[in-house]
């Protein structure tokens, strides 16, 4: 049966590209990590960085219990692809949780967290950016990855007490599970696609048989860095699934998002609120009307800076395609792929990906 972690083992990475280094050891920024000035992964001076948009306008906070939240939703996946949402149901207590073990994971010493080190051909682990081999510096960046469940790493980690860890790890996806497929329904439903194209959602959790989105859970830690400005956090990407809904876990700002005749534009944490941007799948899905936006992270000298992000995706074998809207007569930008064929081909190709299913 094909699986999400099938689709990346067919392109298995180098342990070079797998190995965080040793964040808490250096006093400078090596070689290995110093990016170019006029690189930078997408990153420009700080003078060039807004808080809002030329227009005056900043990443959108959206209730979701405001009347108006269907288009208010609809709206900033076509203008900014992003936007921060409050009153989501995801109680504080379960944020500050996922929050605690998060840090409590990146806070041991770097041989500990070596233990639970992912292996070349894994997804779930610890390790360096999965874009990582696309660039020619690395990042200042470590990250674990959960596909279901961690127990298998954390128990390496914590013999006696990875319980803990990984039954909020568990509640905390079901969660965002839950939010993620009302916040497709009301994306949807926003350009009057009808629900019944989220196919695979109609089946009841509880049913073992119906299909399986494909879901993650990856969790970042940015460590304070000696020289920022030629320090880069997560270089500028776009994320690959249908949605990401992403809990920015301290007030460190860190995160910034490319705004479309503006410029890059920081994204304000604020409290409570989580993120939400459309990834690859729903760009397709969408026929290019919703944004698959560019974001990246910039680090900082002092704090530490983690963040939970959950991805969303349909089940692996599901064909994406532009879904044609009522009374559109509007030729589809993309040919149709399943979920495997699109993730192998960006673990292949990154950025090139979408290129190759284009029409145009
Ligand atoms: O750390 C962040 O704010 C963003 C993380 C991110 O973009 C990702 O995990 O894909
Ligand atoms: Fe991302």
């Amino acid at each position: 049966m094909a699986t999400l972690s099938g689709a990346y083992r067919k392109t298995p990475l180098h342990p070079r590209h797998i190995i965080p280094i040793d964040f808490q050891s250096l006093k400078h920024v090596p070689e290995s990590h110093s990016w170019p000035s006029s690189d930078h992964g997408g990153l420009v001076m700080r003078s060039q960085l807004l808080e809002n948009s030329d227009d005056g306008a900043s990443l959108p906070v959206i209730d979701l219990g405001d009347p108006d939240a269907l288009i208010l939703v609809g709206r900033a996946c076509e203008e900014w692809g992003m936007f921060q949402v409050t009153n989501h149901g995801i109680s504080s207590s379960l944020l500050r949780d996922v929050e605690s073990e998060t840090r409590r994971f990146f806070s041991l010493p770097a041989k500990e967290k070596m233990k639970a080190l992912r292996s070349p051909g894994d997804v779930s682990g610890y390790g360096v950016a999965r874009i990582t081999p696309f660039f020619e510096k690395f990042m200042w960046h470590e990250g674990f990855t959960i596909l279901g469940s961690p127990v298998e790493h954390t128990r390496e980690l914590w013999p006696h007490g990875y319980q803990r860890f990984c039954e909020v790890m568990e509640v905390y996806q079901k969660r965002m599970k839950e939010l993620a497929e009302r916040l497709l329904v009301v994306i949807l439903k926003s350009v009057g696609i009808r629900e019944e194209c989220m196919g695979w959602s109609r089946f009841p959790a509880a049913r073992h048989d119906g299909p399986t989105p494909c879901t993650a859970l990856q969790l970042n830690s940015y460590p304070p860095c000696p020289d920022p400005a030629r320090a880069v956090g997560l270089a500028a990407h776009t994320d690959s699934f249908l949605l990401t809904v992403l809990h920015q876990a301290s007030s460190i700002h860190g995160l910034q998002v490319l705004k479309e005749g503006t410029g890059w534009v920081r994204v304000v944490p604020v409290d409570g609120a989580l993120v939400v941007n459309v990834g690859d799948m729903l760009h397709i899905m969408s026929n290019g009307r919703f944004r698959n936006v560019r974001h990246r992270v910039v680090v900082n000298q002092t704090g530490h800076r983690m963040s939970i992000a959950y991805f969303y995706g349909p089940p692996i074998d599901y064909q994406i395609s532009p879904v044609v809207q009522d009374g559109s007569s509007c030729p589809g930008r993309f040919r149709p792929v399943t979920v495997q064929e699109y993730i192998e081909m960006k673990a292949k190709n990154l950025e090139g990906a979408i290129s190759r299913i284009s029409e145009t």
